[in-house]
């Protein structure tokens, strides 16, 4: 049977070939309306699309109709909750290609390492089930106990992630060898866990640590001679695509901020008719969304990607001005800003 070009069967395959056009472009393109084109498959048709354009089927004498039974499965097992979906999944992914498409990353990375990239973004929070880490830690759920309390959903997305994969009718990495399949399941498992929230100090002084010490080719590509370095690089990418949102199109960044808060307040209402502290943003009769946002930015998003942007000098100046926008915007609205009260 054919394979539709996109991966999923679509009423309308020229408008999804319309979307997908600027899939190279930093915001370049918008997953929910992707999510509606493609009957809520916008995991399956971007990773698959990323592949194709990314030649992995040859590369990897990968069976596409096994690997898009493999991305289906995946997408099922996203929840339907307002952020940790597969929309927010297809969006790590398209972030982590262009990522990688940075000049200074030019030839950097091997071939096996962009699609464990891809990979990890595809599956990094799959089964989120829109509580936090916290909230299970604190109330010592099934998950907490199971993973004691240590990255506990980034270690369930990983575990979901590749039992799948095992599910023999998937079989999509079989003509792998050895070697590289257990290269590819270290790295996506590395990357992975680096978008557990506790790493982020570690990852950003790591980060950082490069900078000060890069290595550049006289082509200006950057030289990582080493495992250590490069997941570190790869890391750091997923991480930063992860937390994204806010140095996108101001349009896709407000309804992002409008996801995350719809999560945030359901657990804080499970938190509260539980009668146990309510987390952190979580309490929807008393949350400043603007400011939660401002101070997001500041204290987290733009530490992370100026130290990203250094990295990559100069190839991320535009999402470092996508930012610097987004944060007056966010700013602007804040009820006691100046432009509020006339002076
Ligand atoms: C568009 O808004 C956000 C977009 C992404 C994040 C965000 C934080 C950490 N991550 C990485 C994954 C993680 O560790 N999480 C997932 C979110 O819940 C906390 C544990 N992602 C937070 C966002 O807003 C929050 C609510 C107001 C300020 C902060
Ligand atoms: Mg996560
Ligand atoms: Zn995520």
């Amino acid at each position: 049977h054919k394979i539709p070009a996109y991966g999923v069967v679509v009423s309308n395959e020229d408008a999804l070939a319309r979307e997908l056009a600027n899939i190279d472009e930093w915001g370049g393109i918008d997953l929910f309306k992707i999510a509606e084109i493609s009957n809520n498959r916008p995991l399956t048709c971007v990773v698959y699309h990323l592949c194709q354009k990314r030649d992995m089927f040859n590369k990897f004498k990968i069976a596409q109709d096994k690997f898009l039974a493999y991305l289906m499965t995946l997408e099922d097992h996203y929840r339907n909750v307002p952020y940790h979906n597969s929309v927010h999944a297809s969006d790590v992914a398209q972030s982590v290609h262009v990522l990688l498409s940075s000049a200074a990353l030019d030839s950097v990375f091997t071939d096996l390492e962009v699609l464990a990239a891809l990979l990890a973004s595809a599956m990094h929070d799959v089964d989120h089930p829109g509580l936090n880490n916290q909230y299970h830690c604190n109330n010592s759920t099934e998950l907490a106990l199971m993973y004691n309390d240590e990255s506990v959903l980034e270690n369930h997305h990983l575990a979901v992630g590749f039992k799948l994969m095992q599910q023999d009718y998937c079989g999509v990495f079989d003509n792998f060898t050895q070697k590289q399949w257990q290269s590819l399941r270290k790295m996506v498992i590395d990357m992975v866990l680096a978008t557990d929230m506790s790493k982020h100090m570690q990852l950003l002084s790591n980060l950082k640590t490069m900078v000060e010490t890069k290595k550049v080719a006289r082509s200006g590509v950057l030289m990582l001679d080493n495992y250590t370095d490069r997941i570190q690089v790869l890391q750091n990418m997923v991480h930063c695509a992860d937390l994204s949102n806010p140095a996108k199109p101001i349009e896709m960044y407000k309804q992002w901020n409008e996801r995350v808060m719809a999560e945030y307040w359901m657990q804080g209402d499970v938190e509260r008719e539980a009668g146990i502290e309510i987390s952190p943003m979580c309490d929807r009769h008393n949350t400043s969304v603007e400011k939660s946002q401002v101070m997001f930015i500041d204290f987290v998003v733009h530490p992370l990607l100026e130290t990203w942007a250094d990295l990559v000098n100069p190839y991320a100046q535009e999402i470092m001005e996508s930012l610097a926008n987004n944060r007056e915007y966010y700013a602007n609205l804040m009820p006691s800003s100046p432009s509020q009260t006339g002076h």
